[in-house]
């Protein structure tokens, strides 16, 4: 009988990043964000050619979007020497700033393991996930961040980079998306790189509620904060609610029971929690 692997990695929402070096020379980013309860899980099972496919639910489990092909599992899967039919499953939109390339790597790189039992090391599962990423120009800083939970400050880059990981901020996190905006054409674009280096913030946030002021000033003085998002981010701020732009995507996430509410104006609104710990195998059979 052809086994049947599934795991799962949180999303990440960036509130701010800046592109630097690690110290093997691989690109990577330091930041604050928030590894997240929603992401991607990720089903593996033998097939002797390479079929992804990218499922997206709505909140009554109907379908809505189907992509055939996801390029950084396919770049993983052959990394791995493994052939394999992978199906992604995900509640939040793509491209929109949730991290969800690298959730989606991390769960399949995990499950892909157990599945043929290839024996790797939790080290060589993540390195694999962020070559896969970062050769994809997908993200710079998701895979680091999604390996355990909390609202996060990445002090150095890379998988062996310094995270602070905070825990004491237990209220709901809304999100709205109003359209994705492309990873690559950012992290590939000197100008607005340049940009987000000077408005990069120093030192690491004492609590959520710092944590998103560095957000917003960050995504005003980048550049990179939009006019839909903005719009939004003036109404929360109207209501004394923590805000700021999804990074990269147009579109905003907001701290605390009554930003639902106030999302809810502007579009579907995504509810979710700060996770507590990062990726896991959840199935092997
Ligand atoms: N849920 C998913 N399952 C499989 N592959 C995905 C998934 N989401 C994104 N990808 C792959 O990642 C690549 C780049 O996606 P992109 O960076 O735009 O998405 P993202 O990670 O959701 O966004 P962001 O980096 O803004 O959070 C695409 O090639 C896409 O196929
Ligand atoms: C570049 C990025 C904002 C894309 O989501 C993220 O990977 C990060 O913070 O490095």
């Amino acid at each position: 009988m052809t086994k049947i692997s599934k795991a799962f990695s949180p999303g990440h929402i960036s509130g701010y990043f800046c592109p630097k070096t690690c110290t093997n020379g691989d690109k990577g980013s330091i930041g604050g964000g928030i590894v997240i309860t929603e992401g991607v899980t990720t089903t593996v099972s033998y097939s002797d050619k390479t079929a992804v496919e990218i499922i997206r639910r709505g909140d009554d489990n109907k379908i809505l979007t189907k992509i055939s092909g996801s390029p950084p599992i396919a770049y993983a899967l052959r990394r791995m020497n493994v052939t394999a039919r992978v199906q992604t499953e995900c509640r939040l939109p793509l491209g929109s700033g949730f991290g969800l390339s690298a959730a989606a790597l991390l769960s399949a790189v995990t499950a892909a393991d157990d599945c043929f039992e290839c024996g790797y090391s939790t080290e060589k599962r993540e390195a694999l996930a962020y070559e896969a990423e970062v050769y994809s120009s997908s993200g710079l800083g998701d895979v680091p961040a999604a390996t355990g939970g909390g609202y996060i400050c990445r002090k150095t880059p890379g998988l062996n980079g310094e995270i602070i990981r905070k825990f004491d901020a237990d209220e709901e996190i809304a999100a709205v998306s109003l359209s994705p905006i492309p990873t690559e054409e950012i992290v590939k674009n000197t100008k607005i790189l340049e940009d987000t280096r000077k408005a990069f913030p120093s030192g690491c946030p004492g609590g959520i509620e710092e944590f998103f002021r560095m957000s917003k000033k960050f995504a005003f003085e980048s550049g990179l904060m939009t006019e839909d998002a903005e719009k939004i981010i003036r109404a929360c701020e109207e209501e004394s609610v923590p805000a700021s732009m999804t990074m990269l995507g147009n579109g905003v996430f907001a701290y605390g029971n009554p930003a639902k509410k106030i999302l809810s104006r502007f579009g579907s609104v995504y509810v979710m929690k700060i996770s507590e710990s990062g990726y896991s195998l959840l199935q092997s059979k």
